[in-house]
């Protein structure tokens, strides 16, 4: 990237987002003064990733609050219960937007005897430390998965686990970028993704940008070149972990994992603590988000089915936990029985 683009900054009291269902051919910042607006980012997509969705959420409540009555704690919380109940309907899988939205109303409880203006000025520092937080968080998921990376391996990756999805590295790309800055050459292999085309238009443009040896491939490619001997290691990012360490991510993540097991090749989940939701027990109980249908029959602008033609569109899909090779996060390598070892990543 000949400038740092930076998916998320907090400027002048504002929101500022990089619109990413432009990418990548038009770089485009957009403002934000708005909770409702920050919903709308979400939930288009201009905004996208589990942690970055986190992070913009955080800011999006302060966004809701900060013209809130200062009457009374009761009626700032009115405001805030009702903005924060609306914000969670704009996405339902990335856990990243309920654990952001739950730990800004915490802070507010935790701080309800201060004066009103006093606890608004504390939701906004709260908000810049979880954005702060992540960047932190995603160096380190980088530090430990190139513990299992060697210099010259072929990595292939599904949708955009990247800087992009993030606020700095990404998850699943991080080890790129710290093997790029220590001279190794990882060969990254980009699932483009369908329906919206996250790993060529994002992860590609990404990693192009800052001089990583990336290559586009179609979704159906990724079972060619894992059987000639070209991948030595899959990592993908994830928008919620399950207690029992199932992994809702981008649709088709399940057939990765089915391939990598097949091939015999490492299947790597990169996530950091806050995509692990311990209550939630199975994949299961994942809500998957479904979308619209243009996505899938007119996503590159014409119609390449019938317009009524029925279309099934989720966004994500879940693969079981006995297809995770390990579950790599910021503090630590976690593997299978993935239930007891994930519990004590919180203990
Ligand atoms: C680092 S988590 C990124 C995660 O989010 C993506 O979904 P979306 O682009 O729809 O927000 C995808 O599942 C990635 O793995």
């Amino acid at each position: 990237m000949t400038e740092q683009l930076l998916t998320i900054q907090w400027k002048n009291d504002k929101l500022v987002l990089l619109d990413q269902t432009l990418l990548p051919n038009e770089i485009v910042y957009n403002e934000y003064e708005s909770l409702e607006s920050v919903w709308e980012a979400i939930r288009v997509m201009q905004v996208r990733g589990a942690p970055a969705i986190g992070v913009a959420a955080a800011y999006g409540v302060y966004l809701g609050i900060k013209d809130a009555p200062e009457t009374s704690f009761d009626a700032f919380w009115e405001v805030m219960q009702k903005g924060t109940d609306y914000l969670a309907t704009s996405r339902p899988t990335a856990v990243n937007l309920f654990w952001a939205i739950d730990r800004m109303k915490s802070v507010a409880i935790d701080h309800k005897t201060l004066p009103i203006s006093h606890l608004k000025e504390r939701l906004i520092e709260e908000a810049i430390e979880i954005h702060h937080e992540d960047e932190e968080i995603n160096k380190q998921i980088g530090e430990n998965l190139l513990g299992l990376l060697k210099d010259g391996m072929g990595v292939l990756t599904h949708c955009n686990a990247g800087a992009l999805a993030t606020t700095k590295y990404g998850t699943a790309t991080s080890p790129m970028y710290l093997a790029k800055e220590r001279g190794w050459n990882l060969k990254v292999y980009a699932d483009e993704t369908r329906p919206r085309l996250q790993g060529s238009t994002l992860t590609a443009f990404e990693l192009y940008q800052a001089g990583i040896d990336v290559t586009v491939i179609t979704d159906s490619m990724a079972a060619v070149v894992m059987s000639q001997g070209k991948i030595d290691a899959i990592i993908v990012g994830a928008d919620r972990v399950a207690a029992n360490g199932d992994v809702a991510n981008k649709i088709g993540t399940l057939g990765v994992s089915i391939l990598a097991k097949n091939y015999n090749i490492p299947f790597y989940v990169a996530v950091p603590t806050p995509t692990i939701d311990l209550e939630t027990k199975t994949g299961k109980d994942i809500p998957i988000e479904e979308r619209e249908k243009e996505e899938v029959i007119k996503g590159f602008g014409a119609y390449t089915a019938p317009a009524d033609v029925a279309v099934y569109n989720p966004a994500f899909d879940v693969t079981p936990a006995e297809n995770v090779t390990a579950i790599v996060t910021e503090k630590g390598i976690v593997r299978a029985p993935f239930a007891e070892n994930l519990r004590a990543l919180f203990a």
